[in-house]
């Protein structure tokens, strides 16, 4: 049994701290907003984001960061992607020791570009942070929360750490994978909401299996593409932080990147997609983020390029749709197989 805090309480922290008080650890649940958490002691649900669970008797609410890392031997960081740096501030300020930090966000910071583990890597005092371990794979928390079988992967340079966090989470429904290439699944984990966002808008205008399964493809090679340019093995991506997500994502009613893709497919503006969500949607700003990785690294990126002028540039779906199947005919697997050999050869 571990003491662990999970930071975050919107859909996937409250979803992970289920899993973690399944297994018997002494589980403490931090919100910054106090309001959720009174609301959520007294109902022993969270309405807002996963309305129809009960909440483990054993697990305890706090909006004090202060008391809920008090003793803990790990941290599991769940805040939407713009609120990571914030939230690492005010743990400089209360964390005594160095123990893991294991983050389950999906998200690239525009300008920066930094996936979540550098973020936390340089907001974090070193002498409280070492290697960041990312849990990511294909999960909706509304699946989790009803211990439906899920997979994922604990992805860390430290081996070590990967195995912890394995061992933390892995029960007969949440099984947990290790990897060494945390590069490759945080980029799998973010930009496939990006496609999800762009599965979303297909199916809002109408079109069918035929247009999801090719923005899947072609969207999974320009991933691999960026990622492969960025240090991540390709393999990876024919794993469950690649290929494994995107289908997660991009075929679900669940997802929030899908469903505000859809909205826009059926020509809401962004304004009323964001107000009728009310959850958070991380693909509008990795979107933003990985259009400038695309041109700082010189990386041809079509389907992230079209769904930036949708949400951007003020550019029709059904305009990006023509531009994406017009463009000068190429070959399948030339331009990935050459990055895969150069990366081999080395
Ligand atoms: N939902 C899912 O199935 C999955 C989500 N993820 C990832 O997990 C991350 C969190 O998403 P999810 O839980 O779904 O999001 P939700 O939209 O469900 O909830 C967001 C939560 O973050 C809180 N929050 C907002 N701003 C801050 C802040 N500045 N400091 C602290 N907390 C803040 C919100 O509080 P408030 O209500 O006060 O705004 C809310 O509790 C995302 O990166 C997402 O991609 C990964 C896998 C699965
Ligand atoms: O990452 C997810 C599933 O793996 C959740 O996706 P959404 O943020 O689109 O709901």
């Amino acid at each position: 049994m571990k003491k662990v805090a999970v930071l975050g309480a919107g859909s996937w922290g409250t979803a992970l701290a289920m899993v973690l008080c399944d297994n018997q650890h002494d589980v403490r649940l931090w919100t910054h907003n106090s309001e959720q958490k009174i609301k959520m002691e007294k109902d022993r649900k969270n309405l807002k984001y996963l309305p129809n669970i009960d909440l483990p008797d054993s697990l305890r609410l706090f909006d004090d960061l202060a008391k809920a890392i008090e003793d803990v031997e790990a941290i599991v960081l769940v805040v939407p992607t713009k609120a990571i740096r914030e939230t690492c501030q005010k743990l400089n300020k209360v964390l005594k020791q160095k123990i893991p930090i294991i983050h389950g966000s999906k998200g690239i910071e525009p300008d920066s570009h930094f996936r979540i583990s550098e973020m936390i890597k340089e907001e974090m005092l070193p002498e409280l942070v070492d290697e960041v371990v990312a849990l990511s794979g294909p999960s909706h928390a509304e699946e989790v929360s009803v211990k439906h079988p899920t997979t994922l992967t604990a992805a860390s340079k430290s081996e070590r750490n990967a195995i912890f966090t394995q061992d933390l989470f892995m029960n007969d429904y949440f099984r947990v994978y290790t990897s060494t290439d945390i590069i490759g699944v945080e980029l799998g984990g973010a930009l496939k909401n990006i496609i999800a966002l762009g599965a979303g808008i297909s199916d809002g205008l109408g079109y069918g299996d035929n247009a999801k399964a090719a923005l899947i493809t072609r969207g999974l090679a320009e991933i691999t593409r960026l990622a492969t340019m960025k240090g991540a093995n390709p393999l990876t991506f024919i794993g469950l932080s690649g290929v494994g997500d995107l289908i997660v994502t991009c075929t679900s009613v669940h997802s929030r990147n899908w469903r505000a893709g859809n909205m826009l497919g059926k020509g809401l503006p962004l304004n009323e997609v964001l107000d009728q969500m009310g959850m958070i949607v991380e693909g509008i700003r990795t979107t933003e983020a990985v259009n400038q990785m695309a041109k700082q690294e010189k990386v041809e990126m079509p389907i992230t390029a079209g769904i930036y002028n949708v949400i951007f540039e003020k550019k029709t779906p059904k305009e990006v749709v023509d531009h994406l199947m017009t463009r000068n005919r190429t070959n399948e697997i030339d331009d990935i197989s050459t990055l895969l050999i150069d990366r081999f050869k080395h």
